[in-house]
């Protein structure tokens, strides 16, 4: 059974390129990594809808938090099998964005801190009724509000298909979520938390990665019998 990890970040915070990094160091290491991005465009109706809904389709859809949050939860549903072969055929699973994602721009659209109702709200529907696996560890890529929406808006030019939706045009909501997601942080909302900046070495993290999925490894055979 592999070691479970979400990525969280803002807009731009540079969450898919510390991915790609961190996946080659650890493969180097003779680690066997799975990956998984949400929103999975393109392979969930779910996730398709939320964006169009984000770039102004579908009515007044993208105006309900609720209605929007419970599209992303579809979509981590729809996974729920391809994330437990993901995990049973690899060390570790890192996740591009996952529950928290929820949690924290869906608190900020509705102007609550992590110990709001919305928070609670998430964790219920995802982790109890949806039967979502819980992260062993999630990271949170602290990058200024500023320095996301820079390389977000940089990488709107060097690519038409990554054009800016409601959430990431907003700055205050880009903020407020930020504030959201340390908070989740501070009291290691599910599981334990790990704050990154931005100047990350992607060969440390990979090292101290290495070191929790043997940890987890480890718990695993002395509770299951097997690793
Ligand atoms: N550490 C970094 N230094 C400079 N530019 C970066 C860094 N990380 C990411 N970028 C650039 O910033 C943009 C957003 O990064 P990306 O990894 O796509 O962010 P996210 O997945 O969090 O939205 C991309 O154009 C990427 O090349
Ligand atoms: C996965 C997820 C994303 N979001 C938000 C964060 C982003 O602003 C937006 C789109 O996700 P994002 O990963 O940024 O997609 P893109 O590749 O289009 O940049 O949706 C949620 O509100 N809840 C979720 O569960």
């Amino acid at each position: 059974m592999g070691t479970l990890i979400a990525l969280e970040g803002l807009d731009g915070a540079g969450k898919r390129t510390l991915v790609g990094a961190v996946v080659a160091r650890l493969a180097e290491r003779g680690l066997t990594v799975g990956t998984l991005d949400f929103p999975r465009y393109g392979r969930s109706v779910h996730a398709d809808l939320a964006s169009e809904a984000l770039k102004g389709a579908h009515g007044d859809l993208a105006d309900s938090v609720h209605a929007m949050a419970v599209m992303f939860a579809l979509d981590r549903s729809g996974a729920v099998g391809e994330l437990s072969a993901l995990l049973a055929g690899h060390d570790l699973v890192i996740l591009d964005r996952y529950v928290a994602s929820n949690a924290a721009y869906g608190a900020a659209r509705l102007h609550q801190a992590a110990d709001g109702e919305f928070v609670g709200w998430v964790a219920n529907l995802e982790f109890e009724r949806l039967g979502l696996p819980r992260p062993d560890l999630q990271l949170y890529l602290d990058v200024p509000v500023a320095l996301a929406a820079q390389r977000a808006r940089g990488r709107e030019s060097a690519d038409a298909s990554r054009s800016l939706d409601a959430y990431e045009r907003d700055r205050g909501l880009q903020e407020r979520t930020g504030e959201v997601y340390r908070e989740l942080a501070v009291k290691d909302w599910i599981s334990p938390w790990w704050v990154l900046t931005p100047d990350t070495d992607p060969v440390t993290l990979a090292e101290n990665l290495a070191l929790l999925s043997d940890d987890t490894a480890r718990r695993d055979e002395k509770e299951h019998g097997t690793p």
